[in-house]
């Protein structure tokens, strides 16, 4: 045991050491400069000693997808979803100092979580579209003004850090305002923060529980964008000025004064933000940067979409979220390349058996389904790994007519049953509100030759590193 514990120790010290030098080394060199590690580094990939076998990640149960057996998987009160994302980022460092008596308050959330987005979320859009539009023009060109201008006139850009920065430029409107969504310093904090926590969640993988308060502090200097942004949260909830009406914040002020529970303090508030803002920062630009990739290598599809969507500056809400081939185009684009292998991670609080004999899960094991299996089924999928821009318009199969939003046991994307990701069309409009900016006003050609994207436990993410050109439709 001794030896075992000095091993860890002395393993500690060395990634301890390794991590300030590689802090060293990015300011030192900056992000494009480093060598092959550094480049690992700054693209997310980092070495994992311990394996699947050590550590919160411990290997999951992977049970069958029956529509059945996925509701029970994602409603039992015994199985957590929480408790998954609190060990896998470390919430009570990263979400500041989150507790575990927070999970009695679970349920209070999730309703309060799905009357916020789901049931008001949707009108909202409509009314903030217009502004999100204009954002974007000015947002895409300040990204452009980066890249590097051609011979040919095109620009060539990066294309995940560009998408990342619109992304979260257009999702920050929906969550606090234009004004806010324009201040810079919040804007860039809101982006390091989403950073800081997957940086966190990769670490955090290679260090003792007792030591990754300290390497949390490494990471995110002590918390910076964190501690920020609570203090803007917390101003901004006792403000709630008219700017921010039909926004996340406004809302979420609104609705929990109607709740009327002692619980909803703005401390609680301003935290539940901050876990809203980071489920809603990450997903949507990584999908969005697999779209574009796809996008960049079928010239065809670029037309075919181009001429779907018409005159872009008369594109409204209602028809973007119609559009049949685009909507196809980002879900079959989603369901071959899903984030993450696995979906509905639940943890067990206390040893779970399923109805009927099934599976039996024991305290502090994960169960979840195959992202992979479900995504490739046969019978929902004919010819599952072909790439069919349009085969959610046009091949008949039971998936036929189903949209990039809906939640079915066919497209886990966004969970099941009643915890199903409740922020799904806010992720759908700013996919989609991007996506057909760019085909309407650019050629998109990808750059990079080789590797666009890696894998890293069990989940997909793109490389900071690959370019794409962008070259003006005339
Ligand atoms: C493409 C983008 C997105 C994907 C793929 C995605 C997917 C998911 C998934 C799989 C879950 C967990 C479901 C479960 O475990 O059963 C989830 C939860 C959640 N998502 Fe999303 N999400 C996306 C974007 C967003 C956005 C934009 C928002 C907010 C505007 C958001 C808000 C949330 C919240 C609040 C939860 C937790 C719900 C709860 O605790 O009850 N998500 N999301």
């Amino acid at each position: 045991m001794a030896i075992i514990e000095s091993i860890q120790t002395a393993v500690c010290i060395i990634c301890g050491v390794a991590l300030v030098l590689l802090e060293v080394g990015y300011l030192i060199t900056g992000t494009e400069k480093g060598g092959k590690l550094w480049d690992d580094f700054t693209n997310g990939k980092y070495y994992k000693p311990w394996g699947n076998t050590w550590g919160s990640l411990a290997r999951p149960v992977v049970i069958n997808p029956s529509k059945r057996a996925m509701t029970e998987l994602s409603e039992a009160k015994a199985l957590s979803q929480r408790a998954v994302y609190a060990d896998i980022f470390g919430f009570q460092h990263t979400m500041n100092g989150i507790s575990r008596t927070e999970q009695e308050n679970n349920l209070l959330r999730t309703r309060l979580y799905s009357r916020l987005l789901q049931v008001r979320g949707p009108a909202n859009l409509k009314v903030i579209y217009p502004a999100l539009q204009k954002q974007l023009g000015s947002v895409l060109l300040q990204q452009l003004e980066k890249g590097k201008l051609k011979i040919d006139g095109s620009i060539s850009i990066r294309l995940a850090p560009t998408i990342r920065t619109i992304s979260s430029r257009l999702m920050a409107q929906l969550f606090f305002g234009e004004n806010a969504a324009a201040d810079e310093a919040f804007a860039e904090s809101l982006l390091t923060y989403s950073a800081d926590m997957v940086r966190c969640m990769a670490v955090f993988q290679f260090f003792p529980r007792f030591l990754t308060k300290y390497v949390h502090i490494l990471i995110t200097r002590n918390g910076r964008a964190m501690h920020f942004l609570q203090s803007r949260f917390k101003k901004m909830i006792s403000d709630n000025d008219g700017d921010m009406n039909n926004t996340i914040l406004h809302d979420m002020v609104q609705l929990t004064h109607e709740q009327n529970s002692q619980y909803w303090t703005v401390h609680v508030i301003s935290q539940s933000l901050l876990g809203i803002w980071f489920a809603a920062s990450h997903q949507p630009w990584m999908n969005l940067d697999f779209v574009l990739l796809e996008l960049a290598q079928r010239p065809e599809w670029q037309v075919q979409l181009r001429e779907e969507i018409g005159d872009h500056s008369r594109l409204d809400y209602q028809t973007l979220d119609n559009l049949p081939y685009l909507d196809s185009f980002i879900k079959e684009t989603v369901r071959m390349n899903p984030l993450d292998n696995y979906a509905i991670r639940r943890k067990a609080l206390q040893t779970y058996h399923f109805a009927n004999g099934g599976w039996l899960i024991k305290t502090g094991v994960v169960a979840c389904v195959s992202a992979i299996d479900i995504l490739r089924n046969k019978e929902a999928y004919p010819d599952p790994d072909e790439w069919r821009g349009d085969r959610f318009v046009t091949t008949p199969a039971a998936v036929q007519g189903s949209k990039f939003s809906d939640v079915s046991e066919y497209f886990p994307t966004w969970g099941f049953g009643a915890l199903a990701c409740p922020g799904r069309f806010h992720a759908a409009l700013v996919m989609k509100i991007i996506l057909a900016h760019i085909v309407s006003h650019y050629e998109v050609t990808l750059e990079s030759k080789g590797r666009t994207k890696f894998m890293w436990e069990s989940f997909t993410l793109p490389y900071d590193s690959t370019r794409v050109s962008l070259k003006k439709v005339n």
